[in-house]
């Protein structure tokens, strides 16, 4: 369903629909029914809060390095399927008349609700049909809020991985730090996903980094101090946080040949995820994973946020 007082449709480059929601501040959320993937996110002052790599654009059909993709039914490679697997690569369709959700998640917001139902492809690889629905809402307040549900429409059950792959655009990787994730156990993908324990007070970068924190708390923050502002994740249904940045090397290797320059330095993915422990569904049941993304400015009290 597309919430029409403040949403258009629009074309890319290579003529796929995009929907661009806009809140009456003039904060605006685009989003593309190629991957379902949200591919800009501005705020008010018309400040793109996403990275994408300047030579992603207009590459599609292939999913854009940047925005938030859709990674499911399986992130990375910790299956028998492509990394992060297919959604992302998939043309979604609007959804005119999705099952209710609560009232909060629509409410004074500029939404859309995107569908993508498994296709006699997806079935040669994943023999399971399931319909995936997506609701982005742009709220008054130009908070983006996502919210995902899985649903078993076959006879038997299915487990999947998700995460909301998100390349926050931050001024310099080195001035960024991670909190809420202090003391908490992650997979390092980099150590043959060893279990290791987070030490530090925040978490800060200065190397390739690729892990998975496993149960981690519903509020993490991205402070970026260059930019003094703060990127605040809230998120339900989603235990696990990947955090990912490849650094110089990796960056300037062949599978990342669309991240040009020192790009690596203006982003940092930091998804709200389900992975260590896949989500199970029966027949007929149904799994919801909401994340909502708050800037605030650095100097903003964390009290209240949560963490
Ligand atoms: O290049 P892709 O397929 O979009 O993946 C980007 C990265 O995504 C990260 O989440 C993975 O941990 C990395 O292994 C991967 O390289």
């Amino acid at each position: 369903m597309v919430h029409r007082i403040s949403t258009e449709r629009v074309k890319d480059l290579n003529g796929i629909d995009q929907i661009v929601l806009r809140n009456s501040q003039g904060a605006s959320a685009k989003v593309s029914l190629h991957g379902g993937q949200v591919v800009s996110w501005r705020n008010d002052r018309g400040e793109e809060l996403l990275f994408a790599s300047t030579k992603a654009k207009g590459k599609a059909p292939k999913v854009i390095r940047g925005g938030i993709p859709i990674c499911f039914p399986q992130f990375d490679s910790c299956g028998s399927l492509e990394q992060h697997s297919f959604a992302r690569n998939k043309i979604w369709t609007v959804d005119e008349s999705p099952p209710s959700l609560p009232a909060k998640d629509s409410s004074g917001k500029s939404f859309v609700d995107l569908l993508l139902k498994s296709s006699e492809e997806d079935l040669k690889c994943w023999p399971h049909s399931f319909e995936l629905r997506l609701r982005v809402c742009l709220g008054a307040d130009g908070n983006l809020t996502l919210i995902s549900r899985v649903r078993n429409i076959n006879a038997k059950p299915f487990s999947f991985s998700f995460a909301y792959h998100s390349y926050l655009s931050v001024s310099d990787i080195s001035e960024v730090r991670v909190e809420g994730l202090e003391t908490m156990d992650y997979l390092d993908n980099l150590c043959q996903k060893e279990q290791f324990t987070e030490q530090g007070d925040a978490l800060t970068f200065e190397a390739e980094i690729e892990r998975v924190y496993i149960s981690s708390p519903s509020c993490v923050a991205v402070l970026d101090h260059e930019r003094k502002r703060t990127f605040v994740l809230r998120k339900e249904g989603l235990p696990d946080v990947v955090v990912w940045n490849p650094w110089e090397k990796k960056s300037k290797s062949k599978s990342m040949a669309d991240l040009v320059n020192d790009e690596y330095r203006h982003m940092v993915c930091v998804d709200g995820a389900v992975i260590e422990k896949p989500v199970t569904l029966k027949p007929g049941e149904e799994w919801t994973g909401r994340l909502e993304i708050i800037v605030v400015p650095s100097s903003f009290s964390s009290e209240g946020l949560g963490f």
